[in-house]
């Protein structure tokens, strides 16, 4: 099972996600940016860490959400949610296709990647 974290992020009351690249496994699934934590790292260094390589931007890390288990057709996936406060940098795309500012009333239009529904559910209450 691989180890995931992801970043709820918070940008004046709305909410950072980004859609995976066509080359990029699950292309085009709309995500939480983060990233499989290395060994020897904390979550909260990976976090930090994959949005300086992803996005460009740093953050003040704030609450730990529930982990989602979830199996794909060819990997098992724990993913690993925190909400985050934006707090510095340009935001530069370096491997997504494209990113949004939603509120959280907006989240559950797009599509998906399948291990990220429970975490949208249970951010509607953040
Ligand atoms: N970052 C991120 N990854 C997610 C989310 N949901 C989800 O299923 N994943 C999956 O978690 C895996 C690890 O994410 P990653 O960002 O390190 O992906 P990667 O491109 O390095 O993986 P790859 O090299 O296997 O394609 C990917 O297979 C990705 O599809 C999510 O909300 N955020």
């Amino acid at each position: 099972m691989i180890e995931v974290v992801c970043a709820i992020i918070k940008i004046n009351g709305k909410i950072l996600v980004t859609q995976r690249s066509e080359k990029m496994s699950l292309p085009l699934k709309w995500e939480f940016p983060g990233g499989k934590i290395e060994s020897e790292e904390t979550e909260v260094d990976c976090i930090r860490r994959e949005l300086k390589e992803e996005l460009n931007i740093d953050v003040d890390v704030q609450e730990r959400l529930d982990p989602v288990v979830y199996s794909y057709p060819d990997f098992k996936i724990k993913l690993i949610p925190y909400v985050v406060k934006y707090i510095s940098g340009n935001i530069i795309l370096n491997e997504h296709a494209q990113y949004k500012l939603l509120n959280i009333s907006e989240l559950l239009i797009l599509d998906w990647a399948e291990a990220d529904i429970p975490i949208v559910n249970q951010i509607k209450t953040i």
